[in-house]
């Protein structure tokens, strides 16, 4: 599975802990980001991860580049709801995106669980066959 890693700054420390927590579910997978939250998870864990522009530079729309082409399987975006982005229609297209392709979202920690521990069950294998079909 294609799984997209995203946090706003004042998330970055929840999502390299979640990466750590989860570091032997998300090796089985390829691993996407934009470009800070990309090199702090990669400091912090052995994971290999595809990085993109910083967020503010386009990154969130590369992610969404993909979502677009039925290539992204999971989004997890750790968005920080109380500070004002610079590239806030960047974000809102990003999720927009996963709604028009039903892409499995997880905007904060609570969802994020939920997602990987249905990928470990194997909740999520329906995206497979979507993606066959393309
Ligand atoms: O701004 C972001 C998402 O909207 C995240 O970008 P960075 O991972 O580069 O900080």
């Amino acid at each position: 599975m294609n799984i997209a890693l995203v946090a706003h700054d004042k998330k970055k420390k929840d999502i390299v802990n979640f990466s750590i927590a989860y570091e032997r579910i998300f090796e089985k997978h390829n691993l996407f980001a934009t470009g800070t939250t990309g090199t702090r998870i990669q400091e912090a864990t052995n994971l290999t991860i595809h990085r993109f522009n910083s967020g503010p530079l386009g990154g969130d729309q590369q992610i969404g580049a993909m979502i677009a082409e039925n290539k992204m399987d999971i989004v997890i975006f750790l968005r920080d709801p109380l500070t004002a982005q610079p590239h806030e229609p960047d974000i809102l297209a990003l999720m927009r995106l996963c709604d028009v392709h039903n892409i499995p979202l997880a905007t904060n920690i609570g969802g994020a669980e939920l997602l990987l521990k249905g990928l470990e069950r194997g909740d999520l294998s329906w995206r497979k066959v979507i993606r066959q079909s393309d």
